[in-house]
């Protein structure tokens, strides 16, 4: 790749720019993300410079009367990859995979109409059908780039929602009309993919609190299990040792559990368009070959702050370390194997765990998956895995793990609105020694989604998002990428033309004092 020309670097385009009024929350989100605000462009599906300005495209871009959007190459400058893949990583989502997990979801629902009917009777079967008659709108829409519409239900963030969608509203031209899939910032539009399917499922009791992608979440799991004992058994092996191993094994050991959790962000059934996507063989294995594909690599600093708060231990007698979740099934289990790694190497004293309140992006951790996998774990026949699990339950028990939900996680805000848009999350992360974000989606809300700069330092991106000393952990799947050495994401692009989204790349990116 010829590099991003400058005119899309370091510009408050399509963000701060703005001259159309706004409603006051909205101005309040532009102000709380740093003054003069995030540079960059925002990811469009349908992206170019002027999309992704949040205007729209001339009308001659869209067939005139035309019912769907016809596949037009995407002319945005991101895709100046040799080779001549035209199509941003954006609008290939938009336009195919999402209507894959929707198609998924319907199949899902159909495939349990006898057990709605068992426990429900005939409204468990009028509800499947509603919930299916919604979803298939909910396609529909998405497909035909209909205009982005409120939500109509009364949930927990119906209201921000809906004040949010008055924002991208409010950052058109008027003659521009509503915001529609194919034209709005891509984070956006793919969160609102899966609340408009939240609502599909809340709008249909009496299977409301059916979630559509557990099964896949669950197969996930089962098809991972050989890694998962090896990991477990990795694990009791490591707590028995652990007292007798000197700093370096220590620190070896510590940096190997963090990538087996780098790697297991490769899990997500998202990317894969909701196909079974576990791991299958024993990582541990794996992790010299895999060194060479880790982008960014701060593991040094998260040791450095650890190993200084372990030995302030007298003075300060805990050592806080929060871990925004991502996947459920395999990844899940190699974010439990290190926090608990964690507290028996006395590098952390309590570990906080976050996951969402509604599914989300397909695999994504909610309340339910995160107390069904260590219930599963606990129920092993396998002895060093069933041990993790009645352990795993006991840190819950002592409250030496806790478990946060909060509807933010599942709202469309890049994290630099969380203090003004979640301040009392943004006070809890404040309490941690350090925070680890795992996966794409957070990497994506951490930078904004913005097409920065390779060589943008992410202290920068992070556009005043800075509650507690912070590290992403990440695999690539999305094209937004910044911190790099100069000229090291331009040799990448013209090795490998798909190494911003194939997932085969990692980071560990740590944000914090020296
Ligand atoms: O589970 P992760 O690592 O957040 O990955 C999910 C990723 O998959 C995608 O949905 C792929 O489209 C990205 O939008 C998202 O960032
Ligand atoms: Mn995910």
């Amino acid at each position: 790749m010829a590099g991003r020309p400058a005119s899309l670097s370091a510009r408050e385009e399509g963000f701060v720019s703005r001259s159309s009024p706004r409603p006051p929350l909205l101005s309040l989100l532009l102000t709380v993300c740093g003054k003069p605000g995030p540079a960059g462009s925002l990811w469009v599906p349908r992206g170019d410079a002027a999309a992704a300005a949040g205007l729209r495209p001339a009308v001659g871009r869209r067939s005139p009367g035309a019912s769907s959007v016809q596949p037009v190459p995407d002319r945005s400058e991101r895709t100046a990859t040799p080779g001549g893949n035209l199509r941003s990583f954006a609008y290939i989502t938009i336009k195919d995979r999402t209507p894959q997990i929707l198609t998924k979801a319907i199949d899902t629902l159909h495939r349990h109409k006898s057990e709605f009917f068992e426990k429900h009777g005939e409204r468990g079967v009028e509800a499947e059908k509603k919930a299916i008659s919604l979803l298939s709108k909910l396609r529909n829409e998405l497909q035909t780039d209909k205009p982005i519409v409120p939500l109509v239900e009364k949930f927990v963030d119906t209201d921000i929602w809906n004040q949010y969608l008055e924002y991208q509203q409010s950052l058109l031209n008027e003659s521009d009309g509503k915001p529609r899939w194919f034209y709005s910032p891509w984070l956006f539009v793919e969160c609102y993919m899966y609340r408009r399917l939240h609502e599909a499922i809340i709008q249909s009791p009496p299977i409301d609190d059916f979630d559509v992608f557990k099964e896949s979440k669950d197969q996930n799991f089962f098809e991972s299990q050989e890694s998962v004992i090896a990991l477990c058994t990795h694990l009791q092996a490591l707590a028995s040792a652990v007292e007798g191993l000197d700093e370096n094994q220590l620190k070896n050991e510590f940096f190997k559990l963090l990538q087996i959790s780098l790697w297991g962000n490769r899990c997500d059934l998202s990317l894969s368009g909701g196909e079974t996507s576990s791991q299958k063989t024993n990582i541990i294995n794996s992790l010299e070959d895999l060194k060479p594909f880790i982008l960014v690599n701060d593991l040094e600093r998260l040791w450095s702050l650890l190993t200084k708060c372990k030995k302030t231990r007298e003075k300060v007698p805990v050592t806080r370390v929060d871990i925004v979740l991502d996947n459920s099934g395999f990844e899940l289990v190699t974010d439990l194997v290190l926090a608990d790694f964690l507290l028996s190497s006395k590098l952390a004293t309590e570990i906080h765990f976050y996951g969402k309140m509604i599914p989300w992006f397909v695999s994504d951790t909610t309340v339910r998956d995160f107390n069904w996998l260590i219930e599963q774990v606990k129920r092993s026949d396998h002895k060093w895995m069933s041990k993790c699990g009645t352990d795993w339950e006991n840190y819950i028990k002592t409250g030496r793990w806790v478990y946060h939900d909060h509807i933010f996680w599942t709202l469309p805000h890049e994290f630099c609105a969380m203090s003004q848009v979640a301040p009392d999350l943004y006070a809890e992360l404040q309490k941690a020694h350090l925070i680890l974000f795992k996966g794409d989606l957070n990497y994506r809300k951490l930078t904004g989604d913005r097409k920065w700069e390779f060589t943008v330092p992410f202290h920068q991106a992070l556009s005043g998002f800075h509650p507690a000393p912070l590290c992403s952990i990440r695999t690539l799947k999305a094209e937004v990428q910044v911190g790099l050495q100069p000229g090291q994401g331009e040799r990448l692009a013209a090795s490998e033309p798909g190494w911003l989204t194939c997932g085969k790349y990692g980071i560990f990116q740590f944000d914090g004092p020296l």
